[in-house]
């Protein structure tokens, strides 16, 4: 007995002779059907229609003849007309979405604007199929249209139905639209540079007593008396103590026996920064070249090279300038001696211009600084510009060059690197580098340029900005200068340098052009008119020629010196009373460094600069001149000329 029956279901199976034919005829009548429809439709239709109706005539043919193709067909022009209309909507809601991001270009509005008109153009073509259809997309339109601003919902689905679409029709979508908000990175300045050693700016109310300043030895204290300085200025208090402690222990090692650390110091113009290095220097060398000072003019460094020479006098320390002055066979003699074919150096202090150090280093083999212990680095942005010369490289080479002496050897130089217990024994005499400017740069990229070891900053203008995105370099103007400038045209600018010495008697006057040929032109001028002893600077002159008229500026003989920017910068002639900038300067570091000839020393000064007007708005603009431009404004605004 079967547990289970199954019935099998013949149902299809039974009529399928009968089912098949009434399908074959149904399917033929709707045929039919379809022919006459078209038929009637060709006959509606223009003779001169155009080749794609004639494409559609073949088309219908071949339709007739596979009806099962044309059904096919049929859906996915269906389908078509789903993704078209879909576009149109995709236009409708990308308008919207234009509405809402106002952030969006007109450049790309008005493409959209095309987009949509192009698509415009494809829903005409779908009206042409189907009424119905045009009903349809109307009415969505003109909803869409007359509720613009619909509420995110309904906006969120269009953006789903657009993505959708193309995703049907095969396209995807790239990128996103979510605005995501980018983290920033926040640079953070080295806390050396972020957190200085301040120095007071105001000299005349910060005077220290020099017996007050630890550290400096009798005969130094004796010699500065000599020299009329009773005090030192707020750079020169805090500065040298700092110096002479790093050599404290010796010239061999730093405090706690470590390398010390470089110093760097940004005070004003005529603040004092020269004797902050010289004192220190002099009171710890002992023969040998133990200090290297590198300026970027002959001037500047027969500047410097004097005020070593003032406070070495009566000792045993002897200080050599190398600047191209003398012959190289001059300079050669002054720097070292052979005595039983060894050398022997003749200097403790060098004074040099980086070209001509440079020539000596690879030229003179007696000239040796292997025992260098402070390089200084005078006027320290100009000299950073300069570093294409790679002078510094070729000064660290010498430096730590090796002598193949044996005896010598216990004090070897090793160029320096990470601090191991090797590295510390034998004990080395330390390259400590001393910086000064008065626009000394707080770029961390440009100081790099200069392969600092743990470097402390002593600044006048601690601005306690840490990010590197707010950093601007701010440098102080003296605190007895006062500033002016004049709106002026270019043919009145002559008669107004007259009108400043021959009635206003604004003298010594230093006055600055940007070029060669200006200062000549302008000295031309005023020796022509007479009245007024004047004299031209500039590098057209011998180094002789520039001395004497140096000379004989500071000695009161020439009250108006016209000058390029070769004396814009550390020139220290006392008693300039005024400063003129005949020609505006285009930095705001020539600016500072101009304007520093006068008001040195804790003294007063004016400065005057004259401005075309179309000069004003880029003068007033320097950043750091913000401050003044207000102040000059409101000033000028009384007294135009
Ligand atoms: N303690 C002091 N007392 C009186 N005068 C001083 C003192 N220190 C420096 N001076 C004088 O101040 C003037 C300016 O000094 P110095 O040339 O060193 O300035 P500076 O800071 O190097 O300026 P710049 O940045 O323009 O080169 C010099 O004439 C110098 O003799």
């Amino acid at each position: 007995m079967a547990l289970f029956m199954i019935n099998r279901y013949l149902g299809e199976e039974e009529d399928c002779e009968s089912s098949r034919e009434s399908r074959s005829r149904a399917l033929l009548a709707k045929l039919q059907e379809q022919v006459k429809a078209r038929e009637r439709q060709s006959i509606s239709n223009t003779p001169d229609e155009d080749d794609d109706h004639q494409g559609d005539k073949e088309h219908k043919k071949r339709k007739c003849e596979e009806p099962e193709l044309e059904e096919v067909q049929c859906k996915t022009k269906k389908s078509e007309k789903v993704r078209k209309t879909d576009l149109a909507d995709e236009v409708a809601s990308s308008a919207k979405k234009k509405k809402k991001r106002k952030s969006l270009s007109t450049e790309n509005e008005s493409m959209d604007t095309g987009e949509k008109e192009s698509n415009n153009e494809k829903s005409i073509e779908i009206t042409e199929t189907s009424e119905s259809d045009i009903a349809e997309n109307k009415k969505t339109e003109e909803e869409e249209n007359k509720k613009p601003e619909e509420s995110v919902e309904p906006q969120i689905s269009q953006e789903a139905k657009t993505e959708n679409s193309s995703s049907q029709s095969g396209f995807h979508i790239l990128g996103g639209f979510e605005e995501k908000t980018v983290q920033k990175v926040k640079r953070v300045l080295p806390q050396w540079l972020a957190q200085p050693d301040v120095i007071q700016r105001d000299i005349t109310s910060n005077l220290i007593p020099i017996s007050e300043v630890p550290g400096i030895c009798p005969t130094l204290l004796k010699k500065l008396e000599t020299n009329g300085i009773q005090s030192f200025f707020p750079v020169q208090a805090e500065v040298i103590p700092a110096i002479l402690e790093s050599v404290g222990s010796g010239l061999l090692v730093g405090p706690g026996g470590y390398r010390p650390r470089d110093i760097c110091v940004s005070a004003p113009t005529g603040s004092g920064k020269t004797l902050a290095f010289v004192i220190p220097v002099v009171q710890r060398v002992v023969r040998e070249v133990r200090a290297l000072a590198v300026l970027p003019t002959k001037e500047l460094a027969q500047q410097v090279s004097k005020v070593f020479s003032t406070y070495t006098e009566g000792t045993s320390l002897k200080v050599v300038m190398i600047t191209g002055q003398k012959t190289f066979a001059a300079e050669q003699i002054a720097l070292s001696e052979n005595r039983g074919g060894v050398s022997h150096s003749l200097a403790d202090i060098v004074v040099a211009t980086p070209g001509r150090l440079v020539d000596h280093i690879n030229k003179n083999s007696n000239f040796s600084l292997q025992h260098v212990r402070f390089l200084i680095i005078d006027e320290a942005d100009r000299m950073i510009d300069g570093m294409h010369q790679s002078w510094l490289s070729q000064v660290t080479k010498a430096v730590y060059r090796s002598t193949g002496d044996t005896q010598a050897s216990v004090f070897k130089r090793i160029l320096p690197g990470p601090i191991t217990v090797a590295s510390l024994s034998p004990p080395q005499i330390p390259l400590q580098k001393l910086l000064f400017s008065a626009t000394l740069t707080q770029n961390p990229e440009k100081l790099q340029l200069l392969d600092l070891h743990q470097p402390r900053l002593f600044s006048s203008t601690h601005t306690c900005t840490e990010t590197i995105t707010q950093i601007q370099d701010t440098f102080n103007f003296p605190q007895g200068l006062t500033e002016y400038y004049i709106p002026c045209t270019l043919s009145k600018k002559p008669l107004i340098i007259l009108h400043f010495l021959l009635r206003l008697k604004f003298s010594p006057a230093l006055c600055f052009t940007n070029s060669r040929q200006a200062a000549h032109r302008l000295y031309l001028l005023v020796k022509l008119f007479g009245g007024v002893e004047v004299a031209e600077f500039s590098s057209k002159l011998s180094p002789g020629e520039r001395q004497k008229t140096l000379k004989d500026f500071e000695q009161g003989k020439i009250p108006l010196l016209i000058s390029t920017d070769a004396a814009a910068r550390g020139i220290d002639i006392s008693g300039v009373k005024c400063v003129i900038n005949y020609d505006a300067p285009q930095y705001i570091r020539t600016y500072i460094h101009r304007v520093g000839r006068t008001a040195r020393a804790g003294k007063v000064g004016s400065a005057f600069t004259f401005l075309l007007e179309v000069q004003e708005k880029n003068f007033l603009q320097m950043q750091t001149l913000a401050e003044l431009s207000k102040v000059v404004k409101e000033e000028n605004a009384k007294k135009r000329f």
